[in-house]
């Protein structure tokens, strides 16, 4: 086994293989656009608006009043123009009629006799407030978030310039794993299958279905590793990541012909993760068993791998201030769970899932620091895609 990397280097060598490894930016349906980053600036193909647009329900008038009325204008159509003296019904985000010079808000009319009465002023949005046909509206490399793609619908585009959504799968290893049911009798309930697809699609992946559990034998681990990579960008397999006696992982890339991109990384929990890539440029990452340590390898190598993929930069630290003083883990970085407000939590050993469920991520502890971090002492926060608290 080669020596572990560091955490941090961990990362960054993973985003940078992504970002090497991205695809040709496409014009993407906004579907699959979302959750990368444009490829090119984001340009108005009209005038926002464009054309002047009613900003309330009312009267527009013409000239003098109090106004003779004519009809009404709604949303969606092209009005006639005012003659002075005359007054249409208009409603929010019509068309201001060409010869407007006010409109008088509903509840502010008075209508007697076919005319109406009131304080008028110019309650509409200009053609190309908002953009001028042809402006910049975001440059290239804004990540597409929902607010952008409801930009890009306004401004008049139907698709968006951006890497593709990698396409992902989950391998499950091991005889013990039951897929229903209660664990016992040496069984226990797969944890991993349910949640990884989750993690990759909160991490920006197109995520099928979990294969598997695969059968602890050299034979089945190639042959599912095959069957993966031929409809995926990146396989992440689960278990298997040491050398024990069924642990095939290591053999079956090596059959496949797979090169390590890093193998083993100085993190406590999550020491034996790995990524590996494929002579046709696909990706395999090797989440350790242990559920903790696999959503650990998820965080460290997985989201950063995506995000490269998409164009995106390094997925962010967030920072927490410690409640409570955290042990170091020596020469290893320590990945401690913590609440929002920097306490830990308990049931947090590598097996368990029960204090990463309620955990807003992992406060990091940097290697090197014999006494850990201190009560007090504001550290970086790792979170957990598609968690938010
Ligand atoms: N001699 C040593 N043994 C171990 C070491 C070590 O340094 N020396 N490291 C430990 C660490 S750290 C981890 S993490 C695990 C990693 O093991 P593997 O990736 O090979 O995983 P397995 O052996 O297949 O399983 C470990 C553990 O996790 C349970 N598991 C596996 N898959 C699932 C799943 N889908 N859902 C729920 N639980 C799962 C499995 O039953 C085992 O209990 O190795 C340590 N050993
Ligand atoms: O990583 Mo094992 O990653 O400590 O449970």
């Amino acid at each position: 086994m080669t020596d572990p990397i560091s955490w941090t280097e961990a990362r960054e060598t993973a985003w940078a293989a992504g970002y090497d490894a991205k695809p040709a930016p496409a014009e993407l349906p906004f579907d699959d656009a979302a959750g990368s980053a444009l490829a090119a600036p984001l340009v108005a193909v009209s005038d926002l608006p464009a054309f002047p647009t009613s900003a309330v329900d009312g009267w527009a008038v013409a000239g003098p009043g109090p106004w003779r009325i004519g009809g009404d204008v709604l949303a969606g159509q092209v009005p006639e123009a005012l003659a002075a003296g005359a007054a249409v019904k208009i409603a929010t985000g019509a068309q201001v009629p060409g010869g407007c010079e006010g409109i008088i808000r509903l509840e502010h009319a008075a209508v007697e006799d076919g005319f109406v009465d009131g304080p008028s002023a110019r309650e509409w949005r200009e053609a190309g407030e908002e953009a001028r046909h042809g402006e910049e509206l975001l440059p290239a490399g804004t990540p597409v978030t929902p607010p952008v793609i409801g930009l890009a619908a306004a401004a008049g585009h139907l698709t968006l310039p951006a890497h593709g959504k990698p396409r992902t799968r989950v391998v499950v290893f091991g005889d013990e794993l039951l897929t229903s049911g209660v664990s016992g009798k040496g069984r226990i309930r797969d944890a991993l299958g349910p949640m990884v697809p989750h993690l990759l699609a909160a991490a920006g992946a197109d995520a099928g279905p979990s294969i598997g559990p695969v059968e602890d034998t050299l034979e089945a681990h190639v042959a599912a590793l095959r069957d993966a990579l031929a409809e995926a960008d990146l396989v992440c397999t689960t278990g298997g990541t040491m050398v024990g006696p069924v642990d095939h992982l290591h053999a079956a890339l090596a059959e496949i012909g797979a090169e390590y991109v890093l193998n083993t990384v100085a993190v406590r929990p999550g020491f034996p993760m790995l990524l590996a890539r494929t002579g046709d440029g696909k990706f395999v990452a090797g989440l350790p068993g242990n559920p903790q340590s696999a959503v650990i390898a998820a965080v460290t190598v997985v989201a950063p791998l995506l995000a490269g993929l998409r164009g995106l930069p390094l997925p962010p630290l967030r920072t927490v201030e410690l409640a409570e003083d955290v042990p170091g883990r020596g020469s290893f970085t320590h990945l401690a769970l913590v609440d929002p407000a920097g306490r830990r939590l308990a049931h947090h050993g590598s097996a368990m899932l029960r204090g990463l469920a309620g955990a807003a991520g992992f406060a990091v502890i940097p290697p090197g620091a014999p006494d850990g971090a201190a009560a007090g002492s504001v550290v970086d926060l790792a979170t957990v895609p598609g968690v938010s608290q």
